[in-house]
């Protein structure tokens, strides 16, 4: 296999970039710019798969010629409760929703992940699914946490990573895919292109 010449992590999220950092390749970031809204008309799982396929699409048709020698990662994140898919709340208002929602329950937090795999003209989407369970929180609770300001840009609006690992209780399921990236989900999909995370290549 010809070593491919651009690694390419479609993505914004310093979460999903520390975790891509851990196993020593090289990378560059390009985020996308698509618009991110969520169709509550399909479901969860196509949601997560066609964004991820349209950020990785959008940076993937920017290369140019060097599209042919490059491999595109992108990955979207929801949350999932009761028929509900809750993006990133955009204020205080909205992030209070959200957490009075998940608020002593369960929900599942769904991940897609695209990769666009220039030199074979491949195209692959797969979603990962993790249960969270979210302790019960008295409303002053919940305005306390939105006070670290940490929910604005997570989904579902909390960070299990940072301050949300005082509310998550328990989970079923890949930790990493509640962060944003499902590094196991990732690594069979890189698999079954021909790549192997744990021997470096890529
Ligand atoms: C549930 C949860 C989400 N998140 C984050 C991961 C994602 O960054 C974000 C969901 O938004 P996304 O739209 O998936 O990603 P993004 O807009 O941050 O970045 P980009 O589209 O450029 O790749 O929520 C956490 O960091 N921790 C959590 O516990």
């Amino acid at each position: 296999m010809t070593k491919l010449k651009r690694v390419i992590l479609a993505s914004s999220s310093p979460r999903r970039i520390e975790l891509l950092k851990q196993f020593g390749i090289e990378f560059e970031i390009i985020p996308s710019n698509v618009d991110e809204s969520i169709d509550q008309s399909l479901s969860v799982e196509e949601n997560v798969m066609q964004l991820a396929k349209k950020k990785a699409q959008e940076v993937f048709n920017k290369l140019g010629e060097d599209s042919k020698q490059s491999l595109v990662i992108a990955a979207d994140t929801v949350v999932y409760i009761e028929g509900l898919i809750l993006g990133k709340p955009s204020n205080e208002d909205e992030a209070f929703w959200m957490l009075r929602k998940i608020n002593g329950k369960w929900h599942s937090v769904y991940t897609g992940v695209c990769i666009i795999d220039g030199e074979w003209e491949r195209i692959l989407a797969e979603y990962e699914k993790t249960n969270v369970y979210i302790k019960h929180m008295t409303d002053e609770e919940i305005l306390r946490y939105i006070s670290t300001k940490e929910p604005f840009d997570k989904a579902g609006a909390y960070a299990i990573q940072g301050f949300g690992s005082l509310i998550v209780e328990r989970i079923e399921g890949c930790f990493y895919n509640v962060v944003g990236l499902p590094l196991y989900r990732l690594n069979i999909m890189l698999q079954k292109l021909g790549y192997d995370l744990m021997k470096g290549e890529l």
